[in-house]
């Protein structure tokens, strides 16, 4: 599925303000894999999505997709297979346009569908449908624009949006991090249950220790530029947030920093 063979990415280098940002990263993930990532502020969390959604080409090493070298792909060019949520909730959706001119950009995405897909009618039926498992009463808001929605409402749409065209990689960039509590829980139950229903391949990054245990089947934690843990099903399922913290610790050989953890 998705494969990073010895990925490394430098900024600024040779200069005193050198930042080693991922350093010799193998990753492989298996169809259907569904793995949180957590790690320390400037742990590299971001420049790995980044890297693996194309915004960032990585100085030495391979991304594939399918057995498919993506390395040197562009972003737009990547799209088609890998759908991305990002923290910002303005950010994966048009505010300008409605409700249905929104998922339409996301559903034409997909070039094997072409342009003419269905009628106007039959594509207005699909939205509604996809618009009612969120559970939020989007679908009586079809026209509306997004701009006019709220922060949860806007994540949920982008999260229907990343994966309306079933992508082969779902990144989920810290989706739940900038909505209040109960919004953040209403995501990740949503999300829980879009990965599972569509058996997505997706990389999680979260700050909230208890949520990366929760969810998904792994969990890699991350330090300075590199995948210092890796956790897998049988072993997630009765870690705690105390192990994990102390795992990191010993590993790392110090306290993960990280302004913004939330424990559980
Ligand atoms: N565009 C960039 N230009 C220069 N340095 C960068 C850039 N992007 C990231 N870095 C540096 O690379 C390192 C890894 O950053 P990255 O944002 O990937 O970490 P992160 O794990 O996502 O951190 P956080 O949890 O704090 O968001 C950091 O030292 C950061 O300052």
């Amino acid at each position: 599925m998705l494969e990073l063979s010895n990925v490394s990415k430098l900024f600024y280098p040779g200069s005193p303000d050198e930042k080693i940002a991922l350093f010799g990263i193998n990753l492989k993930l298996n169809p259907g894999d569904f793995i949180t990532v957590i790690g320390s502020n400037g742990a590299g969390k971001s420049t790995l999505m980044n890297i693996i959604s194309g915004v960032m080409t990585p100085d030495t090493g391979h991304v594939k997709i399918n057995d498919s070298a993506i390395t040197h792909l562009q972003e737009h060019q990547r799209s088609r297979w890998v759908g991305r949520v990002f923290q910002d909730p303005m950010a994966g959706t048009a505010p300008n346009m409605t409700i249905e001119e929104n998922l339409a950009m996301a559903y034409s995405r997909d070039k094997s569908r072409g342009l003419g897909f269905g009628t106007t009618a039959r594509r207005r039926k699909l939205f509604l449908e996809q618009l009612q498992r969120l559970n939020l009463g989007l679908e009586n808001r079809f026209r509306a624009k997004v701009g006019q929605l709220s922060g949860g409402e806007r994540q949920a749409l982008s999260l229907l949006m990343a994966t309306f065209t079933r992508p082969q990689i779902l990144l989920l960039d810290e989706h739940t991090a900038a909505l209040d509590p109960s919004r953040a829980e209403l995501i990740t139950r949503l999300t829980d249950s879009i990965v599972r229903e569509m058996n997505l391949t997706t990389l999680m990054v979260t700050h909230n220790m208890e949520q990366a245990i929760r969810l998904g089947n792994r969990l890699i934690m991350m330090d300075k530029g590199r995948i210092i843990l890796d956790v897998n099903e049988e072993r997630k399922k009765t870690l705690t947030v105390e192990q994990l913290l102390g795992e990191f610790e010993q590993i790392s050989g110090h306290k993960m920093a990280d302004d913004r953890v939330v424990f559980g």
